[in-house]
């Protein structure tokens, strides 16, 4: 059993649970559901350096990244930085983040927020609306194709733009699909968790230039996305190279004066 069949195992009864409490008509009603989203593949095409950061304060491959600063502080750090986007974890078990998190990251910030999540279900695309999120994740190493169409198609019907994760070519020709805005290559193996740039360098080719390219993991200098720029990606996701320090708002600032 690898990490992710023991995550989706779990978010599957998470969800199950969820709805008998919150039945998903209910989160249509939430103030936020109503926002008219921003849209996150936007602003990375027209960015000159494209960073997502993310909110992340433990992981499975590395346990506690950084529990002592606090989300509004990180994203409200990030937008001063001049950060295209932000990603913000909200899976609790494995993460150690919260829906909380995005409504509190939303309520400090105007721009695009990425939910996070492991999506298993329609139903947290509507709680990624309701608390205030602009873009979605899915991941194609835990979804069949027909789920990853109508899960795309369910986001843009309410608004939201969709990163869709790949990590071998398998997976990346069930993903190409028109619903999708951003194909995300995950430089992070999820069963090794050995991580590699090559694995972006070698996907990029076969991405057609109708989806913004996201590399996504492993990246910490500005060197590598320099290169990876070379390849087509408009798109770097990158956490804890900025949570790892005390000031991560900071962090990204410098990085980003580096990249210009
Ligand atoms: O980060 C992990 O250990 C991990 C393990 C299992 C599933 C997903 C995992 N990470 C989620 C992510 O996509 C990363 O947080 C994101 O790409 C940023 O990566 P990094 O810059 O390496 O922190």
């Amino acid at each position: 059993m690898t990490i992710l069949d023991t995550i989706t195992a779990y978010k599957l009864k998470e969800v199950n649970a969820k709805k008998k409490v919150l039945p998903q008509s209910l989160l249509e009603h939430f103030p936020f559901f109503d926002r008219v989203p921003i849209s996150l593949a936007e602003a990375l095409r027209n960015a000159p350096t494209g960073i997502i950061a993310e909110h992340k304060r433990r992981s499975p491959s590395k346990s506690v990244i950084n529990d002592k600063v606090s989300i509004d502080e990180v994203a409200i750090g990030y937008e001063k930085a001049g950060i295209s986007g932000m990603s913000v974890l909200t899976d609790t078990k494995f993460f150690g983040g919260s829906l909380d998190d995005l409504v509190l990251a939303r309520a400090v910030t105007s721009f695009p927020l990425l939910r996070k999540e492991f999506i298993v279900d329609p139903y947290q695309i509507y709680e990624a609306k309701a608390y205030g999120a602009d873009a979605i994740l899915l991941i194609a190493a835990c979804l069949k194709q027909s789920e990853l169409k109508d899960y795309s198609e369910i986001a843009k019907s309410i608004g939201l733009d969709v990163l869709l994760e790949v990590h071998n070519m398998e997976e990346l020709e069930k993903s190409l699909l028109p619903s999708v805005d951003m194909l995300g290559v995950n430089n992070r193996n999820l069963k090794t968790f050995e991580v590699s740039t090559n694995i972006s360098k070698e996907l990029s080719k076969h991405i057609p230039d109708e989806f913004v390219k996201v590399s996504e993991s492993g990246i910490s200098s500005v060197e590598t996305i320099k290169e990876l720029k070379e390849y087509g990606f408009n798109g770097f996701l990158i956490g804890e190279n900025f949570m790892k320090t005390d000031n991560p708002g900071e962090s990204a600032s410098d990085f980003l004066k580096q990249l210009q």
